[in-house]
């Protein structure tokens, strides 16, 4: 039950993302209390004393706090960024089994305070772990949302936005399908400041192959900084944030993230990464744009990546 007024979000998972995270909310005032938990209490201490008095010169007052479990009951939202991450040349599907236990005990202690907000699960294999969360909850669809190819997309609107010398709010071209290596760049619906991107190639061939470069460092980003620095983490830290404010804010904005499938795109059962309008009550719905044909083939290999690592755990559930 809702005790807490203002708006209440509880971070669990305080690593290099949950932490990046928390930074970034607190430079927006989008709540108005930030509780942390993580297994490491001592970290949590010091990040939320180091928070507290960053908050001074934030845009709002907002009230950061070390939490229990108990703390998510009246929480509005529940950010889970807990788990292993990938080392130096593991896929994101690597850390299946491991993160599956982690989600299961989180998730369960989460559930048993009564929390009946909205999810937003950032952890990775973050589409098959999204699943997960709303089987273990029980909660319904709406209101579980993977971070899914949010940060994709920013990667790929930033690498077009240099390459054609437009910012990257002008850039409109989604990155969608599982969030890691079956990924996929929707080419017909992308456009550069209003052109479409498939007639600038058409007028200007040295283009094409330049793009489709883009696409192969966009999918590729996170090895290449997990090798140089260990982890990624402003990047999705940013893309969170933008869909906490969309949910706390009521904002009907369409995002990529990973949301659940019952018949879009012709395909049910799975969470993944497509366009969403996420508002207060959570994805309020799955916008289908119409794809190509070589885009459908490879956004039904993407279904089948994740279904394939999935189906096992079904019995789990
Ligand atoms: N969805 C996306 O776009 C992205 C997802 N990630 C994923 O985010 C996850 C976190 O990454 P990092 O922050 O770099 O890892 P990290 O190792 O820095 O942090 C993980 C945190 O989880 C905590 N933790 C582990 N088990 C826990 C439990 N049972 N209860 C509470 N806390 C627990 C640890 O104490 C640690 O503080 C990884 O799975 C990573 O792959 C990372 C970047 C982008
Ligand atoms: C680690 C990860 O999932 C990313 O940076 O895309």
């Amino acid at each position: 039950m809702k005790q807490f007024k203002g708006k209440k979000v509880v971070l669990v998972g305080n690593g290099a993302v949950g932490s990046s995270y928390a930074f970034s909310m607190i430079n927006q005032g989008i709540c108005d209390e930030f509780v942390i938990i993580d297994l490491d209490k001592k970290k949590v201490n010091g990040d939320v004393m180091d928070l507290n008095h960053g908050t001074v010169y934030g845009p709002s007052p907002i009230k950061v706090k070390a939490g229990e479990y108990k703390d998510c009951n009246d929480a509005d939202l529940v950010v889970i960024c807990a788990g292993a991450a990938q080392k130096p040349g593991e896929t994101r599907l690597d850390l299946v089994a491991k993160n599956m236990k982690i989600f299961k005990s989180i998730v369960d202690e989460i559930m048993r305070s009564g929390f009946d907000g909205i999810f937003l699960i950032a952890t990775n294999p973050v589409d098959v772990l999204t699943y997960a969360t709303m089987k273990f909850s029980g909660l319904p669809k709406e209101r579980v949302i993977g971070s899914g190819t949010i940060l994709d997309t920013a990667r790929f609107r930033y690498l077009l936005s240099e390459e054609f010398d437009v910012a990257p709010q002008s850039v409109h071209a989604n990155i969608i399908g599982e969030h890691g290596d079956s990924e996929l760049p929707v080419w017909s619906h992308a456009n550069i400041a209003g052109k479409p991107l498939r007639s600038i190639i058409e007028q200007d061939d040295s283009r094409k192959h330049r793009v489709e470069e883009i696409f192969v460092q966009t999918r590729d980003a996170a090895y290449e900084i997990i090798e140089a620095k260990g982890a990624t983490y402003y990047g999705v830290a940013m893309g969170l944030m933008r869909i906490t404010k969309a949910i706390l804010n009521n904002q009907d904005v369409v995002l990529t993230v990973s949301a659940y499938l019952e018949g879009e795109y012709g395909h049910e059962g799975v969470y993944i990464g497509v366009p969403a309008l996420i508002n207060r009550s959570g994805i309020k719905e799955v916008i289908e744009i119409p794809l190509d044909e070589e885009e459908t083939s490879l956004f039904n290999h993407s279904v089948k990546v994740l279904k394939d690592i999935q189906d096992p755990f079904e019995k789990e559930f």
